[in-house]
């Protein structure tokens, strides 16, 4: 969780983030959502301890992140699985190695053990005949899916997701919206989604954060979202090109720009 958590990149910075407290309770699935550039990824780097907050705690699984040292840090990495955006695989691992990379780096298994958990964790997702395929002989949806059973290879008790659903086509965002809603519950882990695409989160999610300007804009149960009446909410849900959140980023008006005739 994030209790109050103050954070900017660099020191004398405006905070990008201001006063932030977050929960995020096991078993559930919970969306971060706004905005470009609002600061979404930066709170999975909070949480996955690659930043550290300027004011503020954040705590995984009763540990004080910040407390920790590098050893500590290692540990509760280790019960973390992280997709990052466009979930890159190694191009040069066959898909049966990219899952497996993981177990090797982290455990010290037998690998007739890692050849059952990676076929295991392959079958989750429905890609235990494509073993055998390097990343640039499968789709992009397919890709996709490989990265999740990567990201599960350790039995994460808390799985986070950068941006899951960019880029897919219609049928693999559907089909990976409803793996990472049953992998999470087969894992009973803690999913932390941070995406824009409000259709496919909003089907998975129990439960939604909104940030703007460092803050949170709004939260709550996707249905209570849906029928919110905050214009940023109901600009936001409803995708509406302008609303509390200007489509332009603010600089001269129009008229400054070409009635008045001046420079750039
Ligand atoms: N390493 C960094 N150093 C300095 N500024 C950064 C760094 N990473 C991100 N930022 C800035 O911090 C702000 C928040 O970035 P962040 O990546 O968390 O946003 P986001 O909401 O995930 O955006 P998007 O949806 O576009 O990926 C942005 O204004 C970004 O330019």
């Amino acid at each position: 969780m994030l209790d109050d958590v103050d954070f900017a990149y660099a020191d004398g910075d405006k905070p990008i983030l201001a006063g932030l407290t977050m929960r995020f309770p096991r078993g559930k699935v919970v969306a971060v959502m706004g905005g470009s550039g609002c600061g979404k990824t930066t709170v999975l780097r909070l949480i996955g301890g690659q930043v550290r907050p300027r004011r503020g705690q954040v705590t995984v699984a009763g540990a004080n992140i910040d407390a920790l040292d590098e050893r500590g840090l290692y540990a509760v990495r280790r019960q973390m699985g992280m997709l990052f955006q466009f979930g890159a695989l190694f191009t040069d691992l066959s898909v049966f190695d990219n899952v497996a990379f993981p177990l090797r780096e982290h455990t010290d298994l037998p690998e007739s053990m890692i050849r059952d958990l990676v076929l295991m964790k392959l079958n989750a997702v429905g890609l235990r005949g494509a073993r055998d395929l390097m990343p640039a002989q499968i789709s992009g949806g397919m890709a996709r899916r490989v990265a999740l059973a990567r990201a599960i290879a350790l039995d994460p008790s808390v799985l986070m997701y950068d941006e899951p659903f960019a880029g897919l086509d219609p049928i693999s965002l559907g089909l990976t919206a409803r793996l990472i809603r049953n992998l999470n519950d087969a894992l009973g882990a803690t999913t932390i989604i941070v995406s824009h695409d409000v259709q496919e989160t909003f089907q998975i999610a129990d439960y939604v954060y909104f940030i703007a300007n460092g803050r949170i804009a709004a939260e709550g149960e996707p249905e209570a979202l849906r029928a919110s009446t905050d214009p940023f909410v109901h600009q936001f849900v409803h995708a509406e090109a302008d609303g509390p959140v200007p489509f332009h980023y603010s600089g001269p008006t129009l008229a400054d720009d070409f009635l008045a005739g001046g420079g750039r």
